[in-house]
């Protein structure tokens, strides 16, 4: 039988409450999009296979809680990611402002070689925004990351950041899967057969997959 994928790993969605994340993933996983607000518990993933240069990536993506009451259980995440979103709310300088937090939490507790990049999203709400573009290029600049610009809601670059945070993790592991191809097994950077199981708090998460 044919291989499902070639390798999966783990990507980890990270800022403040509010900003996105859960909706940014369902838009990735289901394209779908829900316009309630229903914070997220603890942790919650979500699992999508895409092809990048002709190889079949299965990649389980971590939606974390943005509140600041879960953060003691998803730095517990932070170790096993390969891939990590920044990100904040355009109309919220606020959000905007504690990507400078969220950056020095992974420093301590991702590892090192993490693949990072920033991203501003609902940005169809050209109305509310407090963040020109120019300071999250800035900023992603100044930390070294690629910056895009989303909306979960319109569906703007959704895809194109999942896939290029996606690349970004297969270019750092080249040399791992340099025998991909003769491989038996597909390489499990994420170890996902623990990853399977229901995360903590994502049995009782109220919005594990219809945002
Ligand atoms: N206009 C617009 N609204 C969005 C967009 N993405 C999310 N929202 C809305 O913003 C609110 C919060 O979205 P969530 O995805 O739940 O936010 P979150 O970052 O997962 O929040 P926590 O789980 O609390 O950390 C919801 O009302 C969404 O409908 C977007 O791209 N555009």
């Amino acid at each position: 039988m044919a291989k499902q994928y070639d390798v999966l790993f783990r990507l980890l969605l990270l800022g403040d409450s509010g900003v996105g994340k859960t909706c940014m993933l369902c838009r990735f996983t289901d394209n779908e999009f829900h316009p309630a607000h229903i914070s997220t518990i603890g942790v919650d993933f979500k699992m999508k296979t895409i092809e990048v240069d002709g190889i079949k990536v299965r990649i389980q993506i971590w939606d974390t809680a943005g509140q600041e009451r879960y953060q003691t259980i998803t730095k517990q995440y932070y170790r096993r990611a390969q891939g990590i979103f920044l990100v904040y709310d355009i109309g919220s300088e606020r959000s905007y402002q504690h990507i400078v937090k969220w950056a020095s939490d992974v420093d301590e507790y991702a590892p090192d070689g993490v693949q990072k990049i920033l991203i501003g999203n609902k940005a169809d709400e050209e109305h509310k925004r407090q963040v020109a573009k120019e300071q999250g290029l800035q900023l992603a600049r100044e930390y070294g990351m690629d910056f895009y610009e989303t909306s979960a809601c319109s569906n703007l670059n959704i895809k194109e950041s999942f896939t290029r945070l996606t690349e970004l993790v297969l270019q750092a592991h080249r040399k791992e899967l340099a025998g991909l191809r003769a491989a038996a097994a597909p390489p499990d950077l994420a170890r996902l057969e623990e990853d399977e199981q229901q995360p903590p708090g994502g049995q009782d998460s109220p919005k594990s997959c219809w945002c």
